[in-house]
């Protein structure tokens, strides 16, 4: 049994068209994946835009409908269930990606951090502004920070209040949807580590989702590549950096930059041959205008994945 498992999962929202806005198709965001996530580990969803990666964290969380599939939290079934005042709703938080946009900028921080205690528990103010105060020094904050607008502070910063906010309810299961990238790279890593130690002290579960496979890297143990909406490979990290399967798996991770100088030669070798594969792969699919041949493909791996060129 897992500590979150994802089902077939399928969300698919409609495209609207034509002078009264029916529905003339969808858009098949997210289109079967399925995954367990174990207690205490990080979960890496890693794919490039519009691969469908937020939207199943946000069809998790309940924040997109789900067009079918099952979400089940700790052996519950909680697909669907809605942004409401539920126990799973204390449980389950996300860390969104843009701590600019993500704080309400009117708001003081001792607001911001406190919204998810008001939501669920009923603290005296002054018991709220201790526990406020205790989680920003746990996100490495001062308490006199608490009086503060988002915009007084950096953006590691202020991704540490949106972290303080997130671990308020004492969570068991965090959705960190790109956490990091609208930081400078300096700043990634102390916020990547930071992620890290609480962790272990608070006993968390991951859902890390981004679309740099290095940061997915350093954090996690298990990864699914997503493409289009399905997962086109899933492992554990070691089966993905050190034996990518799938033709687009392979141009990710040879598209790492090498900062092992040991490694370099190695990789290098590897990008040649990844880069030998792909073109032979496209040529066994498309003509030379670039056209499927007869749209049928030659292997699924083909089919899922031979983006670019042309
Ligand atoms: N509310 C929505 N209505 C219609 N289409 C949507 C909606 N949300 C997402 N989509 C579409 O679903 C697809 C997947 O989007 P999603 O944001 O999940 O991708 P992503 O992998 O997280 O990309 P990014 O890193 O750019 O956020 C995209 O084609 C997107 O345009």
């Amino acid at each position: 049994m897992g500590f979150l498992k994802v089902e077939d999962l399928k969300v698919h929202f409609p495209i609207k068209g034509g002078v009264f806005g029916r529905t003339v198709g969808h858009v098949k965001a997210v289109d079967g994946v399925s995954f367990t996530l174990e207690k205490g580990k990080t979960y890496g969803l890693v794919g490039e835009s519009g691969s469908g990666k937020s939207t199943t964290g946000r069809a998790i969380i309940g924040l997109n409908h789900i067009t079918s599939g099952k979400v089940l939290f700790e052996d519950k079934d909680i697909t669907g269930v809605r942004r409401a005042k539920t126990e799973i709703r204390k449980d389950i938080q996300m860390i969104f990606q843009d701590p600019y946009s993500s704080l309400n900028p009117k708001k003081r921080v001792v607001d911001i951090v406190a919204e998810p205690l008001r939501n669920f528990e009923n603290l005296s103010r002054k018991e709220e502004r201790i526990r406020v105060q205790e989680l920003l020094e746990l996100v490495g904050l001062s308490p006199e920070s608490i009086l503060k607008y988002p915009h007084e502070f950096s953006g590691g910063q202020r991704q540490r209040i949106g972290i303080a906010r997130a671990i308020a309810l004492k969570p068991k299961l965090i959705i960190a949807d790109e956490p990091v990238s609208a930081l400078d790279v300096s700043v990634q890593a102390q916020v990547l580590n930071f992620m890290k130690e609480i962790q272990d002290e608070l006993d968390l579960t991951y859902l890390f989702i981004s679309h740099d496979l290095g940061v997915i890297k350093h954090m996690c143990n298990h990864i699914g590549i997503m493409y289009k909406g399905r997962f086109v490979e899933e492992g554990t990290a070691e089966e993905i950096f050190n034996d990518p399967q799938h033709i687009y798996t392979k141009r990710l991770v040879a598209a790492i930059p090498d900062i092992d100088p040991k490694k370099r030669e190695e990789m290098k070798r590897f990008r040649e041959e990844v880069n030998t594969e792909y073109e032979q792969a496209y040529n066994d699919y498309f003509d030379e205008e670039g056209l499927a041949y007869g749209l049928k493909p030659i292997n699924e791996t083909h089919l899922v994945a031979l983006p670019e060129k042309g």
